[in-house]
Order: structure tokens, then sequence, then C-alpha cells
């Protein structure tokens, strides 16, 4: 491997199933190093990660980086949005994290959106209406069910801001994530003291925003990593926020990832309020915002289809009639928390494949409903979709969306686009440039463009009508008659 060019950077993208790390040469964009480690998240009712974890992945995946992690100049932090992590006055865990895809906080958000004025108040103060994604839902819900926990909390933290607050000492956020957090007013951009009063948190332990393009910190001793003292810490982000800057997207260019979560979004320069609550209305990581839409089943309810039907996550075969809603974590587009997955159409020749192809049209039709909601009204729909995550990578993924869209689909061949966008804006630190700049001058977005085909409407209306119709079963728990 050559020398790299410029100084190096370090990304990180600390998502729901793992942590993963890029040491990146600021002059090429050439991943010079990478690592990857795993979290394990709980099963059952409800979905939580220790924060220390995150910590011990994010050292193993800069040892695997070896060497080149020693150099690196900057380092920022990109990681899975709204998890609620409550620190001691030690700076250590009191509980386990409340993950973005814990739903027991479905009947604290509802509460929360009456409580304060109702949906549309919501959405014109903070951009967007609480789902029990939402990290103030979450408070609400530990602060009825542990209120011993509550007390003996004194720092409230997003997963990206306790990394980030390891490595510097202080703690800080960025306006990408604290948007998603449902106690930002993104009218103002400011913590909003009422809501905050609400739910009884006090500002003083949330950690300060810190602009986009400003140090965060500098890497503090005493600690286990690669990182010199002295090395610079930016803001970082929501991984959303950080993959949009990985890909350098300008307003009208739409971008849909499959991961654990799936979303849609698109970077626009108007700040949304949608009351629907289909979309969020999320600031990005510069000074624009993000509108956009999650789902909380995408790669993993699919796999799992396909780990029943015994099948390989590509055998998928083209049929009709079949409908599968894979809510198998409940769901948060459409906002159908103690909704399951739910079968409709089957027949004695429908095949396994049928079934496993059903799960994708129904984990893609969410996201594509929302496509046009996410992106402004001037935009151009022959720009292709952006296709990014662990998914993007797989075939059947690809397939689908480009048949259930009718856009052209691109699939960048850079792999983390989350971690990258965390080493763009630490790269911004050093050149002083804009990271999406930093993104669009590496090429991170460059990869094969499938041209677009016929939009298949006869699926997308019959899995309209079977969400419309199995409305009242899809909104209660499964056996609760
Ligand atoms: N080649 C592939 N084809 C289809 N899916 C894949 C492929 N490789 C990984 N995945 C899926 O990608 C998911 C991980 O995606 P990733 O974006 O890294 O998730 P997250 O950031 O949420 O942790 C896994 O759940 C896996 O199902
Ligand atoms: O909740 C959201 C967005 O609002 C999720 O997108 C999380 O940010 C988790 O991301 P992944 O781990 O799936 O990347």
């Amino acid at each position: 491997m050559s020398a790299a060019e410029g100084p190096l950077v370090v990304g990180v993208d600390t998502s729901t199933q793992s942590t993963k790390a890029l040491v990146v040469d600021v002059a090429t964009g050439r991943v010079v190093a990478s690592g990857q480690a795993p979290h394990t998240v709980t099963s059952g009712a409800g979905r939580e990660s220790d924060p220390r974890q995150w910590w011990d992945a994010l050292t193993e995946a800069l040892r695997q980086c070896g060497e080149a992690a020693h150099e690196a100049a900057a380092v920022s932090i990109g990681g899975q949005q709204h998890g609620l992590v409550t620190l001691d006055e030690h700076g250590e865990p009191v509980r386990p994290a409340l993950l973005w895809n814990d739903v027991r906080s479905a009947p604290q958000a509802s509460r929360l959106v009456e409580e304060l004025g109702g949906a549309k108040a919501w959405a014109d103060r903070t951009g967007s209406l609480p789902t029990a994604s939402f990290t103030v839902t979450k408070w609400a819900w530990l602060a009825e069910h542990e209120p011993d926990a509550v007390r003996a909390t004194k720092a409230v933290r997003l997963p990206h801001d306790y990394l980030t607050e390891r490595l510097t000492g202080q703690g800080t956020t960025d306006r990408g994530d604290a948007s998603g957090t449902g106690w930002w007013a993104s009218a103002t951009e400011a913590y909003d003291e009422e809501i905050l009063a609400h739910v009884g948190l006090d500002p003083a332990l949330l950690p300060r925003v810190v602009r986009s393009g400003e140090v965060a910190g500098t890497v503090r001793d005493g600690h286990d990593l690669p990182f010199s003292k002295g090395t610079l810490v930016a803001c970082g982000t929501g991984d959303n926020a950080a993959a949009a800057l990985g890909l350098g997207v300008r307003p009208g260019t739409p971008v849909m990832s499959l991961g654990t979560s799936g979303t849609v979004y698109a970077v626009s320069e108007h700040r949304p309020a949608d009351p629907t609550g289909t979309v969020a209305g999320f600031a990005d990581a510069r000074g624009d915002w993000l509108p956009l839409a999650c789902t909380l089943n995408c790669t993993l309810a699919v796999d799992r289809v396909a780990t029943l039907l015994g099948l390989d996550r590509e055998a998928v075969e083209p049929g009709r009639g079949v409908t599968l809603l894979p809510f198998l974590d409940g769901e948060r587009t459409p906002n159908l928390p103690h909704s399951s997955g739910l079968l409709h159409g089957l027949r004695h020749d429908t095949t396994g494949g049928q079934l496993l192809q059903a799960a994708y049209d129904g984990a893609v039709y969410s996201l594509l409903a929302a496509l046009d909601l996410v992106l402004d009204e001037d935009a151009d729909p022959s720009t292709p979709l952006l296709l990014i995550g662990g998914g993007a990578r797989g075939s059947a993924w690809q397939q689908t969306v480009r048949r259930l869209s009718g856009r052209p689909v691109q699939v960048p061949e850079a792999k983390e686009l989350v971690a990258l966008g965390a080493a763009a804006q630490a790269a911004g630190l050093l050149t002083g440039e804009d990271p999406a700049a930093v993104a669009r001058r590496w090429g991170t977005a460059e990869g094969p463009v499938l041209d677009a085909v016929e939009r298949d409407e006869e699926t997308l209306s019959r899995l309209a009508g079977v969400l419309s119709d199995a409305a009242p079963l899809l909104e209660r728990a499964p056996g609760n008659g």
C-alpha cells in the first residue's frame, strides 16, 4: 500500500449492530485502513445496549486499523440516532442505553403529543412529531418506569456524544443529532426549555451543541485508543446526517439507506415541519435540513424471513398476489409501534421465493411511500436514488428498489458512507473545507447506475390496500384481541 499523500483522519460509525472505523487520506479520500467490531442489542420487550460495549468496539475497530490510526490528525464519530444514554456523576452508564428501535415508549410519545399542543404544534416547534424512537419519549418512559435511574442521572447523552465525550472529556453534541431528541427546537435551533421542563429534564444535564466546523475538543490522556494527546475531535453527528455528508449530496438527490433501519432522506434548504409525522424534520450536520423517514424493519427483518424459509437472502422469485408486511419489531413508518408481521394472499402454489420477495417489497414500500415527501417539490425525478447501507450490496434489494421506485438507482462503490462522512467532517477541521465538498472531492458517491425500469404500480397498490384494510389488526399487539 502506497504512503498517504495528505494528513490522515479517522471516521467512525457507531451504529446499531457494530462500530466501524476508517483511516482516510485527506488528500485523496483513499481508505488506508479499516476495522469493525460488533455490539449486542437485547431482544424481547425492549432494545438496549451497554454504551461501554460501544467504547470496547471502537477500541477493537481502531486496533484493527493498526499503525495508520496513530498518525491521524483528527477524528470524528457518527452514530445511531436517538438512543438515550444516562450517565452518573463519574460518567458511567446508570443503565443500558434505550435504543432508537425500542418501542416501549409509544404510550409516552402519544401522551406528549397530546399534552404539548398536538401534532402541528410539535412539527412547527421541533420539526417532528415524536414517535417511540425519539429520545424525549424514552426519558419520559424512564421517569415513569425507573425513577431511581432518573434520579441517579447526572448527564444525558446520545450514542455519538458518549464516545466523543470519552475522547475529549467534554459533553458535546451537534445540531444534526440534537434534532432527533425531541427537545431541540428546530424553529430556534436551541434546546426547548418548555419541553424539557414538561418531562422533568434539567437542561444542565445536556451536552453543548457544537457548531459545524467548530472543534469539539482534543483527545485527552489516559485511555487505550491509538490517538495522540491533542488530536482534534470534530463534533460528529447522527448516522444519517453523517452519510449525507459522506455522499456530499445536494438538495434534490434522494438517499435510501438499507441497514438495521431503513431510511430515506434528502438535504433541503427548507426547514421541514410535517404534522403527519411521516417525515422527521431533522437538521443536517452543516446548516441545512435533512427531512427523513425511517422504518424499524429493514435488513434484519428480511433476513429473518429468509432464515425462517430456509432460503439464501438472494433466493427471491417473482410472483403476484402475496403480500408481507415485515413489521417484526413493530413499526415507526407508518407509526404502528404495536404491530407485528402480517402475511396476506397465501395460496397452495405460493413459493418460498415469492414469500421472500414479498418481504423485500413490504420493507421497501414504506420507504418509497415517503420518498416524494422528503424531496423538495422542484426535485428532478430522473435524478438517481443513491442506495447505501449493508443491504445496498444485495442484488434482491437493488432490484426491488429499482422496480418499486421506477427511478434510476445508483449504488456508490464506497461502502461505509457514515464513517466516510465522519472522516470528511474531521478533514474539514484540518483544511477549513465544507465536509460535503470534501466528500465530493473524494468522489464517494461514484458507482454504477442501474437504469430506471417501469414502476410496478400493481404491487404498490396491493401493498397500500393491505396496509389500509389491515389497519385495526396492525394497531394492536398480536394476541391482544
Ligand atoms: N451482501 C449483502 N446483501 C444484502 N444484505 C446485506 C449484505 N451485506 C450486509 N447486508 C445486511 O446489512 C445489514 C447491516 O447493514 P449496516 O448498514 O451495516 O447496518 P447498521 O449500520 O444498522 O448496523 C445486515 O443486517 C445485513 O443483513
Ligand atoms: O432512528 C434512526 C433515524 O431516525 C435510525 O436510522 C438510527 O439512526 C439507526 O441507524 P442504523 O443503525 O440502522 O444505521
